[in-house]
């Protein structure tokens, strides 16, 4: 197979993301590394798995590591602060670099560290789920999470390069498997008709985890959002877009307590939900709303919000969403398949009615 060496190009920042089998293996992280001290941070699950093959690549280098439990619920301030102390007591200086091993918890942790210790320091995103492969190593999104709300606290830091090593795929769970798969959905409903008929006609393959049809996946998810990040790299605009189902999502997270649900979970239930209420308001056909709802069936991704949870909680968690620009709630809704809009104007009572009845 052969590796993908796709570049993620803005204004301000230029990286290489590298999509193949068996790269941890090879030594491609030389050229980018600015001193001899790396700082590897991992979690639990993870390390025992690809942490000393990371470290064989890295045998020229000073490697630290750090391990944080595994989880969600972990991706907190406070595992924030315990990650800086070990950085500041090693000492790492601004020239070092930091190595996040992991999915996306990882990623995005390891990725607000980097972004605040020292005002700012190269991080390396080496994703090992799908999700993290396909979204959240790429485009420099670094956050933990508040009680009241996901990704609350947080900062725009890119990475330096991204190395997604499509081998670790095979000891995913499949649940976890299906997570990446719910944002991949997301990148063909927001952008690209074709990449959308493609995943049905090649759900059979992809969920077998035959690796060259799953490097051309990740490829394509990978270049939808590294092009509307590089539009838009701090969303004030067409960045929104790559919200999709998460502004339902995000709040069903909350509400059901961090790790609850997983976030590929939230996130397919948060697009069945955007599908349905884009509908109601008359801006998605009925076809393409199906059209929809099928591709997420076909996966057999999460398409219900878990019956214990209230409309009046999650209306109240959607109210923090970070989108939002007055007291009125900000939705990002598909119009049709391969394209979204955003609509800054939404109700919050309307959404409440909405979600009572799709509750009931
Ligand atoms: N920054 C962004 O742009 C962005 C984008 C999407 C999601 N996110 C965030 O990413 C997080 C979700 O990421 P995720 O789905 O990767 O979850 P995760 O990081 O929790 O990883 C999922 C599980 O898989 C395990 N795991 C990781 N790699 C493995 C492997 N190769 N083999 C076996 N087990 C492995 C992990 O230990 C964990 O238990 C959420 O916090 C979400 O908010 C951020
Ligand atoms: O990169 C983006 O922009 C996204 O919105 C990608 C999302 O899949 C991801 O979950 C992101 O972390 C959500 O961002 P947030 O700003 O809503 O916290
Ligand atoms: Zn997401």
């Amino acid at each position: 197979m052969k590796n993908i060496d796709l570049s993620f190009a803005a204004e301000q920042s230029h990286y290489k993301i590298l999509i193949g089998e068996d790269l941890l293996k090879q030594e491609i992280f030389t050229d980018i590394l600015k001193s001899d001290t790396v700082f590897i941070v991992s979690n639990e699950t993870v390390a025992p798995l690809y942490l000393d093959t990371l470290k064989q690549a890295l045998s020229d280098y000073r490697v630290h590591t750090y391990l944080l439990p595994d989880g969600e619920k972990f991706k907190t301030l406070d595992s924030w602060q315990l990650l800086l102390h070990r950085m500041i007591s090693v000492p790492l200086r601004r020239n070092d670099t930091v190595i996040a091993l992991g999915g996306g918890v990882i990623g995005d942790i390891a990725g607000f560290a980097a972004a605040t210790l020292n005002r700012g320091m190269a991080i390396i995103q080496v994703p090992t789920t799908l999700l993290s492969q396909v979204d959240s190593s790429v485009g420099g999104k670094t956050a933990v999470n508040h009680p009241l709300g996901k990704n609350l606290i947080g900062a725009f830091h890119q990475p330096s390069l991204v190395v997604s090593d499509i081998s670790t795929l095979s000891s995913l769970p499949k649940r976890e498997f299906l997570c990446g798969i719910s944002e991949i959905v997301k990148a063909s409903i927001i952008a690209d008709n074709d990449f959308f008929e493609w995943l049905g006609e090649n759900s059979q393959s992809i969920l077998s985890l035959e690796n060259n049809v799953l490097a051309d996946m990740i490829e394509r998810a990978c270049r939808i959002k590294a092009n509307i990040v590089a539009m838009d790299e701090k969303e004030q605009g067409v960045r929104s877009w790559l919200n999709l189902g998460h502004t339902f999502g995000h709040a069903i997270e909350t509400c059901a307590g961090y790790g609850g649900l997983l976030h590929g979970e939230a996130v397919s239930i948060g697009m069945c939900l955007a599908a349905k209420f884009s509908h109601e308001q008359q801006y998605l056909s009925l076809s393409d709303k199906q059209r929809i709802l099928t591709l997420i069936e076909q996966f057999g991704l999460s398409t219900r919000i878990p019956a214990h949870l209230k409309a009046a909680d999650l209306v109240n968690a959607m109210r923090l969403d970070k989108k939002n620009t007055s007291e009125m709630l900000t939705l990002v809704l598909p119009e049709k398949v391969g394209q979204v809009m955003i609509d800054r104007a939404v109700h919050t009572i309307e959404v409440e009615q909405f979600l009572i009845k799709e509750m009931s």
